[in-house]
Formats: C-alpha cells, sequence, structure tokens
C-alpha cells in the first residue's frame, strides 16, 4: 500500500575527485570528477521509510542541476505518494510541462536531468514501500498499470499504448523461468573499467591483465569478427556460465593512439573476445568514417558515440558506411529523451541502443525506450559506470529481459568498477554478471557518511583538495 505525503526534499551536490587518477576519462571530457546531485524525499508516514534519487554530472556541472531540482521541487512537496504513482504520466506530464521551466528544456538538459534525479527519489519509495526491489516491482506490476506510467505524447506514430500492451502481453509468456534464470546466473555485463583514454600503456595492461583474471575469460561462441548480421550469440553455456566476454576501449583524440592502445588490448584479450570502442562525440562524421576504417582491423562490435547525439541523420550515415566493416553504431548515453531514441530507431541510426537511468526522464521515459526498442527489434545494452549508474540501471535491465526483450543475444550492461562502495546496497557482479539485487527500492541510496564527506565544497575530501590548490 502506497503512503505518505511527501513533506520534505533535499538535494546536494556530491563530487568524487575521479579526475585525479584519470578515472571515467575521454576524448571529450578529459578531467571528469563523477558527481551527483542527490536528492532525498521524505514523507509524514510513520514508516520513516525515504526515497533517494540521483542523477549523474560532471564537477561543476551538478551545481546547475541542483539549482533545477530546487526550482522543480514545489511539484512534489506537499503531494500524497499515492496520487502521484496513481497517475504517474500525469504526474510526469507535469514535471516536464513546467511552464516557465519547460522552455529551458523543454524535456532535455539540464532541466530533464533534474527531473531524472527526483523521479528516481520517488521510484525508490515507492518500491521500498513494496518491499520489492525496483525490477521486480515493474515485473509484477500489471501491463496496464505499468503503462499507465508512461507518457506518450511524441512517440504514437511508432508506439500506441495498444502495441505497448500486446508486447507486455506477450512478455507473459516464460516471465518465471527468466526471472528464474536471472536470480540464477545474473545479467551479463561487459567491462570499461581498463581503458580510459587518460590511462598510460601500463595502467591499461595491468588493468586488462586483472579483468582478464577477474573471469572476464571465457570463450566466445559468435564471434564479433563476422559481419554484424551474423553476430549471433546465446551468452550462456549448458551449465548458464556467460561465455563471451566484453571489453570496451575509448578512442577518438589521436589516431596512432588508438592503433596502438587497441593493439595492446586486442593482443591482450585474444581475438575471440568483443571489443567494442568509444568516442564520445569527437568527430564529424566524415571524420567517423574515415577513422574507423582505419580501426576496423581491431574488429570492433561497435562504435559509440561517433559524432553529436543530436545527429540521427549522421548516425545512419555512418551506420550505413560502417556496415560493411561489420561495425555497428551504439549511443544513448547523452540522447536527451523519447523523441531521439525514437527518430534513431526510425532512421535505422543505431544498431545498439544505450538507455541512461539518469539522462531520460526517470524509469517513466525508459520504459517507453525499452518497448519501442523491442518494437524495433533492437538490442539494448545500457551505459553504466558514473556515479550510481551501474546501480540504477541493471534494474532496469533485469526487467527488459524478463518482461519485454526476452533475449540476451547481442545484449551486455556496461559495468565501471568505480565508487560502488559510497553505495549502502552497491551492485553485486558475479561471473562478470549483474546479480539481479535483493533489498526493496531503486539501490540509490547512499551512505551518508560518504554523502558528507564527498559534498561540495563543505565535505572533507574537498576542503582538503581545495585548500591545497590554494597553496
Ligand atoms: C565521462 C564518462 O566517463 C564517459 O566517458 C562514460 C562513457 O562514455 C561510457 O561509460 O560509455
Ligand atoms: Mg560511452
Amino acid at each position: 500500500m502506497v503512503r505518505g505525503r511527501i513533506c520534505s526534499l533535499s538535494v546536494r551536490d556530491v563530487r568524487f575527485p575521479t579526475s585525479l587518477g584519470g578515472h571515467g576519462s575521454d576524448a571529450m571530457h578529459t578531467d571528469p570528477d563523477y558527481s551527483a546531485a542527490y536528492v532525498v524525499l521524505e514523507t509524514d508516514a510513520e514508516d520513516g521509510l525515504k526515497g533517494y534519487g540521483i542523477t549523474f554530472t560532471l564537477g561543476k556541472g551538478t551545481e546547475v542541476v541542483v539549482c533545477a531540482v530546487n526550482a522543480l521541487a514545489h511539484h512534489v512537496l506537499n503531494k500524497d505518494l499515492g496520487d502521484i504513482v496513481g497517475d504517474f504520466r500525469g504526474f510526469y506530464r507535469q514535471l516536464t510541462s513546467d511552464g516557465q521551466l519547460r522552455w529551458i528544456g523543454p524535456e532535455k538538459g539540464v532541466v530533464h536531468l533534474a527531473t531524472a534525479a527526483i523521479l528516481n527519489a520517488v521510484w525508490d519509495l515507492w518500491a521500498k514501500q513494496e518491499g520489492k526491489p525496483l525490477w521486480k516491482l515493474l515485473v509484477d506490476m500489471d501491463p496496464r498499470t505499468l503503462l499507465s506510467c508512461i507518457d506518450f505524447r511524441y512517440i504514437t506514430d511508432v508506439l500506441t499504448e495498444e502495441e505497448a500492451y500486446e508486447i507486455l502481453q506477450k512478455g507473459q509468456v516464460g516471465k518465471k523461468e527468466r526471472e528464474g534464470q536471472m536470480l540464477m546466473h545474473g545479467y551479463p555485463a561487459y567491462t570499461t573499467s581498463c581503458a580510459w583514454l587518460g590511462y598510460s600503456d601500463d595502467t591499461l595492461k595491468q588493468l586488462c591483465t586483472e579483468a582478464l583474471k577477474a573471469g572476464w575469460t571465457r570463450p566466445a561462441v559468435g564471434s564479433s569478427l563476422l559481419s554484424l548480421s551474423c553476430v549471433n550469440m546465446d551468452p550462456w553455456t549448458s551449465e548458464g556460465l556467460p561465455l563471451d566476454k566484453w571489453f570496451k576501449v575509448k578512442v577518438g583524440a589521436d589516431l596512432q593512439d588508438d592503433v596502438r592502445r587497441c593493439r595492446l588490448i586486442r593482443n591482450m584479450i585474444g581475438p575471440e573476445k568483443t571489443l567494442m570502442m568509444d568516442a564520445n562525440q569527437r568527430w564529424d562524421v566524415p571524420e567517423a568514417v574515415k577513422w574507423m576504417s582505419q580501426l576496423a582491423e581491431f574488429k570492433p562490435l561497435w562504435i559509440e558515440e561517433p559524432t553529436s547525439p543530436d545527429d540521427i541523420l549522421g548516425h545512419a550515415a555512418i551506420s550505413k558506411a560502417l556496415a560493411p566493416l561489420g561495425i555497428g553504431v551504439a549511443t544513448g548515453e547523452q540522447c536527451h529523451n523519447r523523441v531521439i531514441f525514437k527518430q534513431l530507431l526510425q532512421a535505422k541510426a543505431l544498431q545498439f541502443l544505450q538507455i541512461d537511468s539518469c539522462r531520460l526522464g526517470s524509469v517513466n521515459e525508459n520504459l517507453s525506450v525499452l518497448l519501442m526498442a523491442k518494437k524495433f527489434e533492437i538490442p539494448v545494452c545500457p551505459h553504466a559506470g558514473g556515479v550510481g549508474l551501474c546501480e540504477l540501471v541493471q534494474h532496469l535491465i533485469i526487467f527488459d529481459f524478463i518482461s519485454v526483450s526476452a533475449s540476451l543475444q547481442n545484449r551486455m550492461c556496461e559495468y565501471v568498477d568505480h565508487l560502488h562502495e559510497h553505495f549502502r546496497y552497491p551492485v553485486i557482479i558475479k561471473k562478470a554478471s549483474y546479480m539481479p539485487p535483493k533489498d526493496a527500492g531503486y539501490s540509490t541510496e547512499m551512505k551518508e557518511e560518504s554523502v558528507k564527506k564527498h559534498q561540495y565544497p563543505d565535505g572533507e575530501v574537498w576542503k582538503k583538495l581545495l585548500a591545497a590548490q590554494e597553496n
């Protein structure tokens, strides 16, 4: 039973100095401090449960998102949780249609990141009150209720509510077995932790060796060396162990460096394992095609964010040009909203769709994208990493497998090995797979001690760093 009136919303600017070690660096974001605008909702219910929500940011960007959360707060305060989730579509519309704030979106950029942080907290609270991890709340939800959380405005030309209902109805078949499979084996993951652009070759080698030792080692059945249309991997052995393992390397700043690093990593992981490349929007369209033609010898499964995330037709042109080389295009971590995803799908502009739990308007909007991806039969391989993105997105992709896609072919969820120790319910990875969370909620809660230490600029960590910079 959902209960309580939301009586307080707080938001904090929490930053981790990851740029000091080059963690998270890429061709565009050379000094990222992984950060979060961290929202806490309290209700007047006697259970004392709180809802925690984050959105992922980089350093200074956080203070702008914090302002936007505060500007949206009045939509949530003094609302009954029951009224919010009882008409979640209406509430989503209310937040995204604020007559003054919509002008600085709409449904994109800072204001949408703030929307995500608030709604992530609402979903966490709802799941906690129901006593279920978020993925299970979604899996058990009756399809009509689930669809009532989605705003279909702007996407009915490709997906009507009735079509979405049919997808969910079909997804009911075999659901119990798939849930069992997830509980037993987890959802396959790939790692980006070895090859951030700011890492030296020695660090890359060392991390790659460690990752291989840690179990990212099984031989692939399908091979990324085949042309894309032939890639048809079954990621499980008969004992239910994951087979192929994927590694991602950052590229895009300097071609000769890329060639050297890709050779190094390919030599280490061998010809069989799947390698992906990520350019983080660095190139123009022709440049992307030319650059990737020169990296094709390393057999990447995909090039991620080859150009501006807004350039749908550019992505389509790159997809077309790289298909004969067996290289797909992946994108999504900076796709503003469901409309951009709709058009990427319509234009055949991507072969791997990367949802992000904090970029889109929370679970509500991500559900619409999962359903569209199913309709277009494009595999979803979520973006994760950052602060808490692994913790959150695992719920969405596990739900997707159990209730929507029913497939693991060509699908893996990103995993990055940073900052999990700051979460109260950190991800559990076994045999390179995400094990479904068991605790109630959306795994969004951070340890209070970590938040205090890393709050910007007054937390202990930042006080020291800022003082050192002054001297
Ligand atoms: C700035 C982030 O670390 C970014 O490089 C992450 C990313 O592109 C990915 O994980 O993919
Ligand atoms: Mg990326």
